[in-house]
């Protein structure tokens, strides 16, 4: 597990103060994938710049495996580093070597003999799925490509933690997924943790176990991913959630297609999980004397299962309507009553 306990970095400059990280408490579990989201400022590269000692924390500390990598002198530290990975948004790849040789690089600082080396270079290949790139320079390599050698570089010294800055910022939306898929498959088959930072709610929701979201240096809310989907509390997260689902934010859209009469209701009904395979809005309409008319809906795979939220619009005589609602409720599936114009 690791332990990081109130840990702020301040950072003074000729002019002012910036309090990069305030105060940040959070254990993150063995073998999780566990995710920072926050806006540009809001402190995730100072955050996982901390975790490593790349920035030196003002407070605090970080004990990872009952060892306080605050406290921990210089030359061991150096050794710590080396079982504490870390991929970045620019790859920061060596350009003038070629994907061998840049995978080779920790393992030469790390004193391996040359046929350990290519022994755990080519395994490593093989896993990143880069085999034939042997030989490429980093400037023939594709971003996704570029990246897989960073994946694989921060593997080399088999490490327990896996820190991803902005991982996935600088390539396309299907060289992110494959990424964020290598990235999946890399924690089921090593049981590695991951910690990533984020400014996309879309990575959150395709690999993350858990989620603290970062706004001005602190944790203004954290936990499973799914729970923080269905019921986001700080207005940060709300805005976070709405990215997945961008016309959700923009309810005066729906109304255009609502009937707004006396008798109807429009419902924001949440699916989590199993929930998501029921065939609800059938079974309501068979069981009870309404007509449901379908606003708009989505559905997003997520580490725990699927979340899907679907507006819809309920016609029926006032009781009815209440009993179907109540029945909606009953199966678990969150019901929210929309305000609407
Ligand atoms: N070396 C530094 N010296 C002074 N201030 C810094 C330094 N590094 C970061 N900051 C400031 O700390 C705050 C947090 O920056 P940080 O880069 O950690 O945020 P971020 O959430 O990662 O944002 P982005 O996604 O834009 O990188 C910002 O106000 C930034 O200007």
């Amino acid at each position: 597990m690791i332990q990081i306990k109130n840990l702020s970095k301040l950072y003074q400059t000729k002019h002012q103060k910036i309090q990069a990280v305030d105060n940040v408490s959070l254990n993150i579990d063995h073998g999780e994938i566990f995710g920072v989201i926050g806006y540009s400022g809001a402190g995730k590269s100072t955050f996982v710049r901390l975790i490593n000692r790349l920035e030196e924390p003002t407070e605090g500390s970080v004990v990872m495996h009952d060892q306080d990598i605050t406290k921990m002198p210089a030359n061991k530290l150096r050794k710590k580093r080396q079982k504490i990975g870390m991929i970045f948004q620019h790859f920061n790849l060596l350009w003038s070597r070629t994907v061998y040789d840049n995978i080779a690089f920790p393992l030469e600082i790390a004193g391996l003999s040359k046929a350990k080396r290519k022994e755990k270079v080519l395994e490593l290949i093989h896993l990143v799925g880069l085999s034939g790139k042997e030989e490429a320079y980093p400037s023939q390599l594709s971003g996704g490509q570029k990246q897989r050698v960073g994946i694989a570089r921060a593997l080399a010294n088999d490490p327990e933690v896996l820190l991803c800055d902005e991982a996935t910022s600088a390539l396309d939306p299907e060289t992110t997924d494959d990424i964020l898929d290598l990235l999946v498959s890399i924690n089921k088959r090593l049981g590695l943790t991951i910690i990533l930072i984020t400014h996309e709610m879309h990575v959150i929701q395709k690999i993350c176990h858990r989620v603290a979201v970062m706004e001005s240096g602190k944790v203004v809310e954290t936990g499973d991913v799914l729970d923080v989907f269905v019921k986001p509390q700080s207005k940060t997260t709300k805005r976070f959630v709405q990215q997945l689902n961008p016309l959700e934010h923009e309810k005066d859209k729906l109304s255009d297609f609502i009937n707004d009469r006396d008798d109807s209701e429009v419902i924001k009904l949440h699916f989590i999980g199993n929930r998501a395979r029921r065939a609800l809005i059938s079974e309501v309409a068979k069981k009870f004397d309404v007509e449901i008319n379908i606003l708009q809906g989505s559905i997003a795979p997520t580490q725990e299962g699927a979340y899907g939220t679907l507006f819809i619009e309920i016609n029926g005589e006032k009781t009815i309507l209440q009993n179907a609602i109540a029945y909606m409720k009953e199966t678990g599936v969150e019901a929210e009553v929309v305000e609407h114009a």
